[in-house]
């Protein structure tokens, strides 16, 4: 049997079926342990990181080491943090030699602030985790860009304009810390085990923005109950109804709008008019 070589020997379903069943392992669904097996992917998602050769690439989840192989023989250095710990002895043929460190532990537990600012982030992530995850790596303004492959549903969140079934808080969060745009689809069967779901890549380019917590406070209000009117959304979240329903008016919006026709600019606007 071949060991593995390079990045494409891991892009087929047999290899990958191969490599698990000999080291006695199957994908485990809590890891949310779905491979990557289709090298035409695999390079779409190299070339949107967009790195120069030598540049470090910080991944989450390299699974059997596929995309962190790409990545490395495309001339990145990559630092990945993995949490399934049998994954060790297989890392060990399939990352042998390479540039690569892999830091074992909970990507949510790791302490993004910790690495230089303007790094660069590329991951097939577990579905549980992606939108936890994008949320504190974007927190920690240490990226200056972000590939991450999300479940599409969650794709279309992210990049989802005012008025649309997809806009909520995660819409404005990406927005107010990065441009995003989601670049291609994946279908189910070019995964191991193929997911229930499409997948799509979605990249983001990070601003300066700090995190704004009261902002954000009234944002959840404002999505909590995504059926009631903006003022009876705030009003149950003990906003002053006085100060809104003035703040509604002088910004020219109807009484009756709902959180979800506000843009992050409008957003804006009605936290600086209400007080604090
Ligand atoms: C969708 S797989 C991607 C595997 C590989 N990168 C690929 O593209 O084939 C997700 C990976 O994330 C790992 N993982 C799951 N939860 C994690 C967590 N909280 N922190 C770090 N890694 C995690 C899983 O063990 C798995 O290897």
């Amino acid at each position: 049997m071949a060991l593995i070589s390079n990045w494409q020997d891991l892009t087929s379903s047999r290899a990958v079926r191969e490599l698990l069943e000999r080291y006695g392992l199957r994908a485990d669904k809590r890891f949310g342990q779905n491979f990557l097996v289709e090298a035409g992917y695999l390079q779409r998602i190299v070339a949107a990181v967009g790195f120069k050769p030598g540049e470090r690439v910080y991944e989450v989840g390299p699974g059997l080491g596929t995309l962190t192989r790409a990545l490395a023989e495309a001339g990145a250095k990559v630092t990945a943090v993995e949490m399934d710990r049998r994954l060790e002895p297989v890392h060990a043929e399939t990352l042998a030699h390479l540039p690569v460190e892999v830091i074992w532990g909970d990507a949510l537990e790791f302490d993004w602030r910790s690495i230089p600012p303007g790094s660069l982030f590329a991951g097939n992530l577990p579905y549980n985790i992606a939108t936890p995850l994008i949320t504190k790596l974007l927190l920690s303004r240490r990226f200056r860009c972000i590939v991450v492959l999300v479940q599409k549903e969650v794709a279309l969140r992210m990049v989802a304009a005012p008025g649309t079934p997809e806009y909520g808080v995660l819409s404005l969060r990406i927005q107010h810390h990065s441009q995003a745009r989601r670049l291609f689809d994946l279908p189910p069967g070019v995964f191991l085990p193929p997911p229930k779901v499409t997948s799509s890549l979605v990249r983001l380019e990070p601003n300066a923005n700090p995190d704004d917590p009261e902002l954000f406070r009234l944002i959840e209000a404002a999505f909590a109950q995504r059926r009631k009117t903006l003022s009876n959304a705030l009003k149950a979240a003990e906003y002053p109804p006085q100060a809104v329903t003035a703040a509604l008016v002088q910004m020219g919006l109807p009484p009756q709008i709902r959180g979800e026709a506000l843009s992050l600019e409008q957003f804006r606007t009605l936290h600086s008019l209400l007080p604090r």
